[in-house]
């Protein structure tokens, strides 16, 4: 079962920037900024109340990230969802008919284990999976 929502990943051309004017739209600084260097992502977290943002930039011309901003320009990437059992979300997902992107859980920022849905079955949305590493 889906729990609540994880975060928001929104992609950004610049994070300097972009940190600047999340600060001022929430009120809050970000608490985290963390490269993943499997997606060749630089992310920065800001958390308001239960709910949290995932800045994300590209680290190299390769990363998802860069064909997203390249193509589509700046704006939310994905939907994150936060699983107690991550495994049993992929057998259950993939029973469900759902395309998983990773069907192994790859290590995600913020300490986190990671799956990604194919949007073409997601009504266009990119939906990624979390289950924190204990
Ligand atoms: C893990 C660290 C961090 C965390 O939270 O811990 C992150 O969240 S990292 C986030 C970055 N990593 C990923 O996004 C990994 C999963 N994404 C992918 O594997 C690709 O981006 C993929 C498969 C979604 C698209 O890659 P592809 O090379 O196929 O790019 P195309 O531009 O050819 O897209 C094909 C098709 O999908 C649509 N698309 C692409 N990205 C998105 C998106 N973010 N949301 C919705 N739709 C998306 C794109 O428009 C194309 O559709 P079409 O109708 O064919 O034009
Ligand atoms: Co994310």
């Amino acid at each position: 079962m889906v729990n609540k929502i994880e975060h928001i990943g929104i992609a950004v051309k610049n994070m300097e920037d972009a940190n600047v004017l999340f600060e001022k739209l929430l009120g809050v600084p970000s608490y985290k900024m963390e490269s993943v260097e499997s997606e060749g992502v630089l992310t920065s977290f800001f958390q308001t109340g239960v709910n949290k943002i995932e800045l994300l930039t590209a680290t190299n011309p390769e990363s998802p990230i860069a064909k997203f901003l390249e193509k589509k320009g700046e704006g939310i990437h994905h939907i994150a969802f936060d699983v107690e059992d991550i495994q049993a979300e992929i057998t259950r997902l993939k029973n469900e008919g759902f395309v998983l992107i990773n069907d192994v859980p790859k290590r995600g920022a913020d300490n986190k284990l990671v799956v990604f849905l194919h949007p073409k079955n997601t009504n266009g949305v990119l939906v990624e999976l979390c289950q924190e590493i204990r």
